[in-house]
């Protein structure tokens, strides 16, 4: 009986932890050509984490908005975010004024918590106004993924590229250079 629990304990040891991984989203998916290449990525992500999207409604943002009016349509999206986000979950923002990174840097972070048991992931990418301080605040780590402005549904589909790229690159497997 002893042998069976310790080899069952072996088996989790090697599988590691489920890596959940949200990508919270403001803002409807709706170019054909994006939602085939983003359930290409998520699909290609199974076997390594479980990828959630979350996708919230936006605010309407017509372009005679005044500066506190456009302040409080990210502070109305950026509640539904935080309301998606629980305590543990480590938060990566994508900012364009945040931190660039090489793809081994992204790898080498995710590797990192999952070694101090990290599961749970939070990717969030904003609306066409950015992302409030609030959701900027509550993030542990801000990520750009260069000084140009991508559209936020391009983003998603760059970012689970990414973040396929990084598990290859963590488990030593090919993938393109
Ligand atoms: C259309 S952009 C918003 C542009 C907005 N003017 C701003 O400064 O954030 C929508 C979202 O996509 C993400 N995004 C766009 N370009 C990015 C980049 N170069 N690096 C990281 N995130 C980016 C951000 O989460 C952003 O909130």
């Amino acid at each position: 009986m002893d042998m069976w629990i310790s080899s069952v304990d072996n088996m989790f040891v090697k599988r590691g932890l489920t890596v959940n991984i949200s990508i919270v989203t403001i803002g409807k998916l709706k170019e054909k050509y994006l939602k085939q290449g983003i359930a290409e990525f998520t699909k290609r992500l199974g076997p390594y984490a479980k990828i959630d999207i979350i996708e919230l409604p936006d605010e309407k943002a017509p372009e005679n908005l005044s500066e506190s009016e456009m302040e409080q349509v990210k502070v109305k999206e950026g509640e539904r975010i935080l309301a998606k986000i629980s305590d543990d979950t480590h938060v990566i923002a994508l900012a364009i004024q945040g931190k660039q990174k090489s793809s081994e840097e992204l790898a080498a972070d995710l590797d990192k918590l999952a070694t101090y048991g990290k599961s749970k992931i939070a990717f969030v990418i904003g609306g066409s106004l950015g992302l409030s301080d609030q959701v900027l605040k509550r993030s542990n780590d801000k990520l750009s993924f260069s000084k140009m402005t991508f559209p936020h549904q391009l983003m998603r589909l760059i970012l689970l590229e990414q973040v396929y790229r990084a598990f290859r690159i963590n488990r030593g497997e090919p993938y393109h250079k």
